[in-house]
């Protein structure tokens, strides 16, 4: 999952880098492995800065007053293709067309018969194993086929039309061309999030696209709207114009945004996330009353696993009329453990980020509400805290039902063996993580727990429950493969050898020494500059090649 923002001021003498920063910072929970900010500037230049870490890391005065012009595109990291290298950090870049910066929300499924596409045919090269830098070429090939010197709004929705007949998976996407304006596009399911909201500003409006409504909230943004599934937005200085360039297929946005990503205080597609949360707690409440009587348990206390779970916890807790306390005290500088990159490093911060208060747990039959239970490490830890400090017994209970399946569409679970679930029963699950007991929310009811607020919503994604993929096209061997690449980037972190050169070992038998060939290599440019910033007139910076027609 990743934070995606793209802002167009009305006043092109004010710089807009200061606000999309602080725009990004809400965004950190989507993604903190990486983050960027380009803007473009007089004459149509690009200006950039992009690295690996959290946006405090990257962004200071300094690289933001180097940040010129009143629009950008912004993007926060959270890796799902590729690797974690600085080169594939967002927003993207390429000059042919016109100059066109790219940031990307999603996971594509289609990547190799589309790289082979640019190899073969367009003649482009993709110098990361990123699904995004992909995505942003096939763009702009399309674009480039027009082969007009100044091109229209009428041109970028017939390239992105063709752009979305030809991949496959998810992609919410703000881009920004050279001189012209912004604009944001959703996949023909919608699985992954992405509205617009206006701002007044002197004599005219400021707009803003943004992953999630908090950021416009924040800005004072008024009048959110989601772009719908299919849909692209183009806004340039002079107009805002909207095409429905793909043909509406079934909207399916992701439900795990409202179990775990999203914050509570957005609103995604019409849905509060927060009374979403609510729902799931009263929900779960009813399944906990019934598997506890079938067991012939009691409960002394509810206790939430900060952070996301505490708005679903206290409503369960209230509605089963059970005491809740706040057992597990959070260090609020450890960000998100699910979206850390490797085990190991899940598994510490859990330990670094929760606390337990022996005085809540000492004697007590203990139930901690957590929103999911995804690899378990937080589970497993949490348990074992719990029952250090005197916790008599633990029983856990998840708002999402078990997950067992991969997810393929911009969340990091390629692989069925990592997934706690797969493969179990809710008694194995239980003791996999050491609980008593373990209590999962129905699917049904976690569906009805985010529809109630928008019925027009007939079908969401849930694939990591079912194994059923909305777009079709994963198949049995598709996910084995994606398993195989996850194998792959574990051997080649232990051995020092990018993934890449261990999956082309494996699939086409040749031995690899770690030195890398031209193609898919992860010979990278720039990459070693951290973090990137461009502004300088040998940079990035481009002229004003291209004009609105
Ligand atoms: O079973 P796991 O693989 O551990 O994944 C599930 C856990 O990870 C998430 O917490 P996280 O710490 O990322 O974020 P939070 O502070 O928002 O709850 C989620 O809320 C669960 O607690
Ligand atoms: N989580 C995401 O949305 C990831 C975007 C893109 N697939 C990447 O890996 O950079
Ligand atoms: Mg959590």
């Amino acid at each position: 999952m990743c934070g995606i923002l793209g802002l167009l001021l009305h006043d092109p003498n004010t710089d807009s880098a200061a606000e999309i920063c602080e725009g990004l910072s809400l965004l950190q929970h989507r993604g903190q492995d990486a983050c960027g900010i380009v803007t473009c500037g007089p004459k149509g230049r690009f200006y950039q800065c992009k690295a690996n870490g959290m946006v405090r890391d990257i962004f200071d005065t300094n690289s933001i007053s180097r940040l010129i012009g009143g629009m950008g595109v912004g993007h926060v990291r959270y890796p799902t293709a590729g690797s974690f290298n600085n080169a594939e950090a967002q927003p993207f870049y390429v000059n042919s067309p016109y100059g066109i910066v790219f940031a990307h929300n999603g996971n594509l499924i289609n990547t190799t018969s589309l790289l082979q596409y640019m190899d073969a045919t367009a003649h482009r090269h993709i110098n990361t194993s990123s699904d995004s830098e992909l995505l942003l070429n096939i763009f702009a090939n399309n674009l480039q086929q027009t082969g007009k010197f100044r091109i229209n709004e009428e041109d970028i929705f017939t390239a992105l039309g063709g752009m979305m007949k030809q991949v496959r998976g998810a992609y919410a996407c703000v881009a920004m061309l050279a001189g012209f304006g912004i604009m944001a596009f959703r996949d023909p399911n919608g699985i992954r999030p992405v509205g617009m909201a206006v701002r007044k500003s002197g004599s005219g409006n400021d707009y803003l696209f943004s992953s999630e409504s908090v950021v416009a909230d924040a800005g004072g943004f008024g009048e959110w709207q989601d772009v719908r599934p299919g849909e692209a937005i183009i806004i340039t200085r002079s107009r805002v114009s909207r095409c429905q360039v793909a043909p509406p297929a079934t909207f399916a946005p992701d439900i795990f945004e409202y179990v775990y990503f999203a914050r509570p205080d957005s609103v995604l597609d019409g849905i509060s996330v927060y009374r979403s949360r609510m729902a799931m707690g009263d929900a779960l409440a009813d399944e906990v009353q019934r598997v506890l009587t079938e067991n012939n348990l009691t409960v002394d206390v509810v206790i939430p696993v900060p952070d996301t779970s505490r708005v679903a916890a206290l409503n369960l807790a209230q509605k089963l009329q059970l005491p809740y306390r706040e057992g597990f005290v959070k260090n609020r500088y450890v960000g998100r453990t699910f979206i850390m990159p490797g085990q190991e490093m899940r598994k510490k911060n859990v330990r670094r980020k929760l606390n337990a208060m022996a005085l809540e747990f000492v004697g007590k039959n203990v139930l901690l509400v957590d929103d999911s239970i995804v690899r378990g490490t937080t589970s497993k830890e949490i348990v074992q805290m719990a029952k250090d400090v005197g916790a008599k017994k633990v029983i856990v209970a998840s708002c999402a039902p078990p997950i067992r399946f991969s997810n393929v569409y911009g969340i990091d679970m390629p692989s069925r063996m990592e997934l706690v679930a797969h493969g179990r029963d809710t008694d194995s699950i239980a003791s996999a993580i050491g609980a008593d007991l373990v209590i999962f929310q129905t699917l049904p009811d976690l569906i009805e727990s985010v529809r109630q607020f928008n019925r027009d919503i007939t079908a969401f994604d849930c694939s990591v429950f079912t194994g059923d993929y909305v777009t079709g096209d994963v198949d049995e061997k598709y996910l084995l493969h994606l398993e195989s690449l996850r194998a792959d980037n574990a051997r080649g972190k232990a051995m020092g050898i990018p993934a890449e050169a261990l999956a082309a070992e494996r699939i086409n038998g040749v031995k690899t020494n770690g030195v890398h060939d031209e193609k898919g290599s992860d010979v990278t440019l720039g990459s070693d500059v951290h973090p990137t910033v461009n502004g300088s007139d040998d940079t990035v910076g481009l002229h004003n090649s291209w004009q609105q027609s």
